[in-house]
């Protein structure tokens, strides 16, 4: 799978973490940084994940901040982008599998490494099931994002 990813300050050693796993278990891998530890907002990473999510459908999206928080709050500002915190393994896939979510977030401060790990695989293993009610839903969701045609 094409996965882009990205974090902060912050998250950035779970970030790098992640990428190795993700790129040792043969996906695509496109990390946007950050590259070291020094402070970076959050918005900025968000931005930078989230406009490659939406130029290219088939991309899923993985931002790390310190809680994650930030990171859903920013992400899910930008139009086409369902972004979820899962920091359980049943949120990881059903939020995929219902709410066709492309952008998962996590906290670096609040997930150890091997939980990520099991977390993204949930994630990057889920597909959205296209049954009617999941479909009007996320179709309802995206009427949000442009109030003037509700
Ligand atoms: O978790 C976060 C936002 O929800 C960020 O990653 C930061 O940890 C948080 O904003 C604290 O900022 P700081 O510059 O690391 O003190």
């Amino acid at each position: 799978m094409d996965i882009v990813i990205g974090s902060d300050h912050a998250g950035y050693l779970l970030k790098k973490e992640l990428a190795e796993f993700l790129t040792l278990a043969g996906h695509e891998v496109d990390d946007v940084g950050s590259f070291d530890s020094q402070p970076v907002d959050f918005p900025d990473i968000a931005q930078l994940v989230c406009g490659k999510v939406v130029e290219d459908g088939r991309r899923k999206g993985l931002l790390v901040c310190g809680t994650g928080v930030g990171a859903v709050i920013a992400a899910n500002k930008i139009k086409g982008i369902r972004a979820a915190v899962c920091h359980d393994f049943h949120s990881a896939h059903q939020s995929v599998e219902h709410d066709d979510v492309n952008v998962m977030c996590l906290g670096a401060q609040i997930v150890g490494p091997w939980l990520a790990r099991d977390l993204v695989e949930a994630y990057l293993s889920a597909e959205f099931d296209d049954s009617e009610d999941f479909v009007r839903r996320v179709e309802k969701i995206s009427r949000l994002e442009s109030p003037s045609s509700n």
